[in-house]
């Protein structure tokens, strides 16, 4: 079970970099309108943005291409979409806010699992640095006491 809060940054750019829920996420869904090829071209600067805010940390997002029940005003084709997401090595999908359609639930999904699977790396890594140290106190104590 995964208890998730789910903050709109309402799309500023100056509200993504003030804001303290930002800095305080796990995982973000950086959506733009398959009707609008600006929406497409900012993905770009929203990951910017969220790298800038999160470093040193790696950002972990989902895209999400919104409206695909407007198929036939789509400036934006799939392939593209998916070539972007390939890019930038995230989980890509389409759907509908506004019918449902596409699966919604599968990308929030999806953006868990990968939230849990970059927190377990870290864990890992943050364990292993830890244990290091102790072996290196281990080590300084045990030349301390045969000196
Ligand atoms: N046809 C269709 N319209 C949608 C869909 N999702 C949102 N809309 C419409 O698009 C418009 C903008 O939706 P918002 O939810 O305000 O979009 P937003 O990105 O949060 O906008 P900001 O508040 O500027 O950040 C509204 O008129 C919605 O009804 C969708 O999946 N299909």
């Amino acid at each position: 079970m995964v208890a998730m809060e789910l903050l709109d940054t309402a799309g500023q750019e100056e509200a993504i970099q003030r804001e303290g829920h930002v800095r305080w996420a796990e995982g973000f869904v950086i959506v733009y309108d398959i009707t609008d090829k600006g929406s497409f071209e900012d993905v770009l600067l929203y990951k910017n943005l969220l790298d800038e805010v999160k470093k040193p940390k790696n950002v972990t997002f989902i895209l999400l291409g919104n409206k695909s029940d407007l198929d036939h005003c789509r400036q934006v084709s799939t392939a593209e979409g998916e070539k972007l997401a390939t890019d930038l090595a995230c989980a890509f999908y389409e759907c509908s806010a506004c019918t449902g359609e596409g699966n919604i639930s599968e990308a929030f999904y999806e953006l868990c699992r990968e939230v849990r699977r970059r927190r377990m790396v870290q864990g890992k890594t943050r364990r292993r640095s830890s244990t290091t140290h102790v072996k290196q106190a281990i080590n300084k104590m045990l030349t301390k006491i045969s000196s």
